[in-house]
């Protein structure tokens, strides 16, 4: 069932489309170009991390990209359909429907077990909560045994493979991920990012994810480069090495030195 691929759906090979999108920040005046000119096209099945010192616009531009924001100017699609033009509530539909996205800090409701959570996105898409589907999922992250725990009775690691399945179990178009290993230790790090590489690689999603760490981005199929809002660069099969060093040369790039 998880084997049907997104591009089944529309049958659009783009996951995801910017064109010059734009985004200021702030009054006449006292403007912030966050992103200034953002085009770029990823495949379906691809896995992208977007990388940038801080203040380079790598928040704004997954907002921008997953609906959560709207761009000031540029047009963003998503799985071939333009996300501009719609009302709150049927880009809330459309995300709900097409977009998947974990956060640095889980975002998992307390209260609900991690069945629940994970079925949970389904029922608010107004779709059948097939128990089935959520087990499938669940054991996919390997925490098929822990469908009745509370998130507060798993470890960090546990708690964003949770987020994950919730993530993956309305087979989105676009997986966003903000910073998603950015509370973890380096092992469960580790299995988070296996587990995003897997899903596109054996499951044809399609993973956008930021982040500050360049062994993280070295599990990308590609990185993107951002400084002031602009993509400055790209690399494809990217090392975790190759990445730092171009991290160092864009900090230098950007931050004036000290005389
Ligand atoms: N709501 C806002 N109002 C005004 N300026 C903002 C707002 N949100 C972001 N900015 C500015 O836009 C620019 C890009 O911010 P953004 O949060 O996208 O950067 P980032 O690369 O995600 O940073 P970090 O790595 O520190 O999280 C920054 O200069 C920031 O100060």
């Amino acid at each position: 069932m998880f084997r049907r691929k997104a591009e089944e759906r529309t049958g659009s090979p783009e996951a995801l489309r910017l064109e010059s999108v734009r985004r200021v920040y702030g009054a006449e005046g006292n403007q912030v170009n966050a992103l200034d000119g953002v085009s770029l096209s990823l495949p379906k099945g691809s896995f992208t991390a977007v990388m940038g010192p801080s203040g380079s616009g790598k928040s704004t531009f997954l907002h921008c990209a997953a609906g959560l924001d709207q761009p000031t100017g540029g047009r963003v699609f998503v799985d071939g359909e333009e996300l501009a033009g719609r009302n709150e509530a049927a880009l809330t539909k459309f995300r709900r429907e097409r977009i998947g996205f974990v956060f640095q800090q889980f975002n998992l409701l307390p209260a609900l077990t991690v069945m629940q959570n994970v079925t949970l996105p389904l029922k608010l898409a107004g779709r059948k909560a097939d128990p089935e589907q959520a087990r499938a999922v669940l054991a996919r992250v390997g925490l098929g045994e822990r469908l009745h725990h509370r998130p507060s009775e798993l470890s960090g690691g546990q708690q964003q493979r949770v987020a994950i399945a919730r993530a993956l179990v309305t087979r989105p178009s676009v997986l966003f991920g903000d910073e998603p290993t950015g509370a973890l230790d380096t092992r469960s790090a580790r299995d988070v990012l296996a587990l995003l590489q897997e899903a596109v690689r054996m499951y044809g999603q399609t993973v956008v994810m930021v982040t500050h760490d360049p062994v993280a981005a070295s599990y990308a199929d590609s990185v993107l480069f951002l400084a002031d809002g602009r993509i400055v660069g790209r690399m494809t099969a990217p090392t975790a090495e190759a990445v730092a060093e171009r991290m160092t040369h864009l900090s230098d790039e950007i931050i004036p030195a000290v005389a």
